[in-house]
């Protein structure tokens, strides 16, 4: 078996007796492009937060063979877990290149810190290539578009050497240049590395997800590719079904 592979085996999460995430076994390769998607409340995020050990989870969340259940949320990054939130967290003062060598340093520790370095780490050079931000190196992230701001943020999950990426609805609010572009940065950042994408925009799903699984009320509805899952009369349902909204359907022929 790979080791970089992610694999849950009864996740569930309780809030007070409220089941957000209930008994979800899901695996994804590397390479893969896996979007988790499903309507508002489905437990998406609180999915990755029990994967990245922001909230208590039981049942089993195996990486690289290692299960992250009930680890604490710096050994699980240390592990090379890496995730984004809805709201991008730069440091708005400093530069791109600040940012990716903090973001860095925190891998490499005090010691390392400490040295006096007078040229930018390679890691911080290819991670600002990889998310096309080396035109922008001396910009202050402040001034970043909000696309921009995410690919930093992703920028900084690659210096880490994050293995496996976890993205909370990466492309919302971005223009549609900017979608595009998020795409094509995830797939290359997808190569050799295991990236799930919780997004509730269809359109980029459709042309970007390489898997899909689909969340309702907490359980795996469906998973598969995206014509499978679109073809699937529950996911319809749960898109198109009395009081949805249109908006959230799923694409042209359900
Ligand atoms: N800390 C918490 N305490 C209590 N309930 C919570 C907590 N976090 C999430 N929930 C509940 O768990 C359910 C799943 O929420 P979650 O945010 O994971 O859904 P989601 O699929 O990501 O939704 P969205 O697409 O709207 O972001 C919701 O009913 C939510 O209200």
């Amino acid at each position: 078996m790979n080791a970089d592979y992610l694999e849950l085996t009864d996740l569930t999460v309780s809030f007070d007796g409220f089941v957000a995430v209930d008994r979800v076994n899901l695996s994804v390769l590397p390479g893969d492009l896996r979007f988790l998607i499903g309507p508002n409340g489905a437990g998406k995020t609180t999915l990755i937060d029990a994967v990245s050990g922001l909230v208590p989870a039981t049942g089993a969340a195996r990486w690289a063979g290692v299960d992250l259940v009930g680890r604490k949320v710096h050994r699980i990054a240390r592990l090379g877990v890496g995730r984004t939130f809805q709201t991008a967290t730069v440091f708005e003062e400093l530069t791109v290149t600040q940012n990716l060598d903090i973001a860095a340093g925190a891998r490499r520790g005090v010691l390392t810190l400490a040295r006096r370095r007078t040229r930018v780490p390679e890691v911080v050079v290819e991670a600002m290539e990889t998310v096309g931000l080396t035109e922008r190196a001396d910009a202050l992230a402040g001034t970043l578009s909000h696309g921009q701001k995410q690919w930093l943020e992703i920028g900084m999950l690659l210096v880490q050497d994050a293995k496996l990426l976890m993205l909370d609805e990466p492309v919302a609010g971005m223009s549609s240049d900017e979608k595009d572009e998020t795409g094509r940065l995830l797939q290359r950042v997808a190569a050799g590395r295991t990236v799930v994408v919780v997004e509730h925009d269809m359109d980029f799903m459709r042309a970007f997800a390489t898997s899909v699984t689909v969340l309702h009320a907490g359980k795996v509805l469906a998973e598969g590719s995206v014509a499978q899952v679109q073809a699937d009369p529950r996911v319809q349902e749960v898109y198109l079904g009395p009081g949805r909204h249109s908006e959230a359907a799923l694409g042209e022929g359900v």
